[in-house]
Order: C-alpha cells, then structure tokens, then sequence
C-alpha cells in the first residue's frame, strides 16, 4: 500500500483557555482529494495553517514523506511541497500571468556581462503547464488583475503543480466563484490530483465535497467527528456528522 504523503498525529492547538484543536489524527495520500469539514469554529482554517507553517500546533506530530517536520513559517512548508493556495493573495495584480507564473524564478540568459529574459521560452512553457491541468487562461500578456477568479485560481494551481508542489491547501476555494467556474474549479482539482498531488480542500458545501473528494475528514468543536470514503457515506451522515459530532442521527 502507498504510504501516507502527510500524518497528522495527535495534534492539539491551544489559544489561551480555547482548545481550537484537540488530539486530530488522519492521514493524507498522494493523488488524494480530501474535504475538510465543519461548521464555523470547528477548527478547519487553525489546522490548515498548521499543516501549511503559519502556525506550530501546542502539542502533536506533523510527518511528511515518513519524517516528522516542523516549520518554521510557510516558506518552510513551501520548501518541501506544501502550500495554501488563495484566490489572490499570491499573485501580483499588476504583472502578465508568464511574469507571475515564474516569480522569483526567472529564465535569464547570461552573455558577455548582459542578462536578460527568455521571455519566450517562459511564456511557452507557462502555457504548457496550463494546458496541462486542463486551465483556460486566453492571454498570458494579460495582467492577472484583469482575469477572473477562477483564472488566477487555475494560474496558482498550475504553478504549485509545475515547480513540485506536493500537498496543496485550498480554503474555500469555490467561495466567491459563480456555477461556471465553481464547475472548472473542480474539473482542476481532478487534473491536479491525477499528477499525483495531495489536495486539502476546506469547504462548507457538503455537494462540492461529494462531486470531488475521495475522504471527507469532519471536524467538530475541535475534534475529527468522522473520516468517511465518499462511497461509503451519505449526504445525511455528513451533515449530521457537522452539526451534532456523531452520524447516529443519520443511522
Ligand atoms: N488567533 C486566535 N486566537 C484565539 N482563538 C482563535 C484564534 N484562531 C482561532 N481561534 C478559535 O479557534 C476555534 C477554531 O477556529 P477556526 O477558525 O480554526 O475554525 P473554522 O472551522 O475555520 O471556522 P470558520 O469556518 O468559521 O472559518 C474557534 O473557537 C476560534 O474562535
């Protein structure tokens, strides 16, 4: 059997006198789609940050690729393959999709003391890694503050993927997306896990969680209430498994 890409082992987070998390335990494989789920203060957004290295749990284990890990902060997490993925907060509004897609990470050739771009090798292949998650991004010269949210969504999904991103993190990703792109948004999550990446996905609806997880993972006032295959649940049982922290009410 495939060993798990991420162990959550016991993992307790204190804030003061709240006990946001308390003793959560489930495991995360490659090529895995896994919904998150709670109701409000449930504790979702507090483990999502722990699991990306916003923030170090009270007491409890994170092993990733068989080794206990410990981040320091999110550029920790991101060194190894772990990343939250937001609808804006990472891109630059003000640059072209190519300039964004290589942050940091610029293609430059280098002659007789001059530097510049390889503007177009990195434009083809910002358009091959889009195409290769099935993204519809139409201009790469576009400035992505002009794009929709889905667009910049398939833009950072697409570049987690290309650089060796192995565990991404979505919070809500389909909260501020219309039917059209909510439905895209789902289609790149099935690319993205058929490349083999681990996929988080918090979310509120019940629906989206049925059409794209393989586990759903319920919190409850701080507690995994179930970990459910999708086809081995209902709609019920999860529902009841958010509200009350037991699936008795669905049997
Ligand atoms: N920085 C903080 N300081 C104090 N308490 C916090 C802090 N962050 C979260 N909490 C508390 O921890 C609990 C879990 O919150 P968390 O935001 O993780 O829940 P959530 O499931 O993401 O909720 P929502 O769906 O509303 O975003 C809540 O009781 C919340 O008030």
């Amino acid at each position: 059997m495939t060993p798990p890409l991420l162990s959550i082992d016991n993992v307790t987070k204190r804030y003061g006198a709240v006990t946001a998390l308390e003793r959560v335990s489930f495991d995360v494989y490659p090529g895995e789609v896994l919904a998150l789920l709670g109701d409000n203060g449930a504790g979702k957004s507090t483990l999502i940050k722990i699991i990306a290295g916003a923030q170090p749990p009270s007491s409890g284990r994170l092993i990733f690729d068989g080794r206990e890990v410990s981040f320091a902060g999110p550029a920790e997490a991101k060194a190894v393959g772990i990343e939250t993925v937001y609808q804006d907060l990472s891109l630059c509004p003000n640059a072209d999709v190519v300039a964004n897609f290589f942050m940091g990470r610029e293609r430059v050739r280098r002659f007789l003391g001059l530097e510049w771009l390889q503007e177009r090798a990195m434009e083809e292949e910002t358009r091959e890694a889009l195409a290769g998650i099935g993204a519809r991004v139409p201009n790469l010269r576009a400035k992505v503050e002009t794009l929709s949210g889905g667009q910049r969504q398939a833009i950072e999904l697409a570049r987690f993927v290309h650089w060796g991103g192995r565990l991404v993190l979505l919070d809500e990703p389909f909260a501020a997306l219309g039917v059209t792109q909510t439905r895209r948004g789902l289609e790149l999550i099935e690319q993205v896990r058929a490349r083999g990446v681990a996929v988080i996905v918090i979310t509120h609806n019940v629906l989206h969680a049925f059409q794209v997880a393989d586990r759903m993972v319920v919190l409850h006032q701080g507690r995994v209430a179930g970990v459910r295959r999708r086809q081995d649940t209902s709609h019920e049982e999860i529902v009841a498994l958010i509200t009350t922290g037991s699936a008795a009410m669905a049997a």
